[in-house]
């Protein structure tokens, strides 16, 4: 795991946080923010009407990351939407998601992202985005412990050595993640669980991905629970047993989310731009919605700090 870890972080990831610039967050930019907004956001809906979506949300068979390689599966098969991250960049280039990152990041200060929320939320998806735009890197914890593992599976380490070993080997990673700087994290789905977790990820700033459990049930029941041992237990047909599954899982665990720095609520963004389901979202709106609730975050979280001159 270590050697993993050093190999992938000799490039920019180490910054000393001291070092990047303080920016206030002040009024002028409340004012300058306001007008950018205004004209960018007329660009983002120019750009993402549903029909140009579906010209930038097409089947990959390649993309690597834990959950893609069930996504290879099915999409080769042709039965599910993925998203080709370089078409979706491209299409974006220097418009709405570039911009908005590039506003959001000089007061980050070079501050990690931890994304969190339920298995298939679209941690991985638009975690690898954020990270793109932000020029930050990127790592998937459960592809880190599988690393760390010797390329064993998540779904063979929860088999041959029980979930306990396994909550182990996710703090260590977040652990070692948690000294890092521009850095972002697509946490396990189970991640939220651990206090001690949150006291790793809250050396960053923390994204909960907040998607209604209908919408999390589809898409896993297209790509299947084979690398998800916790839904992968139950007979029944796909959607049926997945979203049973997640209702307990939810139940057990769905207040641990609110932990969350931020929350960006699927069914709050459709409801903005006027979608009828979460499903017509394309992972740039959800970067996009990401990125403004972390701004909010800071600005409450600036308002909260103690002025030097009152220690
Ligand atoms: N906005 C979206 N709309 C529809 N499908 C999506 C969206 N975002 C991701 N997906 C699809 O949902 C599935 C799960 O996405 P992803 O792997 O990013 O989730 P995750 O939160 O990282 O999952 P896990 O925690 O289980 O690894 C993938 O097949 C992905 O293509
Ligand atoms: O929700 C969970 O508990 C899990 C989610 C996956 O990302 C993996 O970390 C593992 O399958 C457990």
């Amino acid at each position: 795991m270590e050697a993993a870890i050093a190999q992938r972080v000799q490039y920019p990831s180490w910054v000393d946080c001291r070092k990047l610039e303080r920016k206030p967050l002040n009024s002028l930019r409340y004012a300058q923010r306001a007008k950018e907004e205004k004209r960018f956001r007329g660009l983002a809906l120019a750009h993402l009407l549903p029909d140009k979506r579906n010209e930038r949300a097409r089947s990959v068979s390649s993309e690597v990351s834990c959950s893609d390689k069930n996504s290879s599966a099915l999409l080769q098969a042709g039965s599910v939407h993925s998203f080709d991250e370089d078409l979706i960049l491209k299409a974006s280039n220097n418009e709405y998601p570039f911009r908005k990152a590039e506003e959001v990041k000089p007061y980050l200060h070079g501050r990690s992202m931890y994304l969190v929320g339920m298995m298939g939320s679209g941690k991985t998806t638009v975690g690898k985005l954020m990270s793109k735009v932000l020029g930050y890197s990127f790592f998937d914890c459960d592809t880190l412990i599988e690393q760390a593992m010797n390329g064993t599976s998540v779904a063979e380490i929860f088999e041959h050595h029980g979930e306990s070993f396994f909550r182990g080997k996710e703090t260590d990673a977040l652990k070692k993640l948690s000294s890092m700087y521009q850095v972002v994290v697509s946490t396990g789905g189970g991640a939220v669980i651990r206090p001690i977790n949150w006291k790793y990820m809250h050396k960053g700033i923390s994204i909960w991905l907040d998607v209604p459990l209908e919408a999390l049930a589809h898409r896993i029941a297209a790509v299947g629970t084979d690398s998800r041992p916790l839904l992968h237990d139950e007979s029944g047909d796909a959607y049926t047993v997945a979203f049973k599954r997640l209702s307990t899982i939810w139940d057990e665990r769905g207040e641990a989310y609110t932990n969350a720095n931020a929350r960006v609520s699927l069914e709050n963004i459709a409801v903005k731009r006027g979608y009828k389901d979460v499903s017509d979202l394309t992972p740039a709106e959800i970067a996009i919605e990401a990125f403004e609730q972390v701004q909010s975050y800071l600005e409450k979280e600036e308002t909260m700090e103690i002025p030097d001159g009152d220690l």
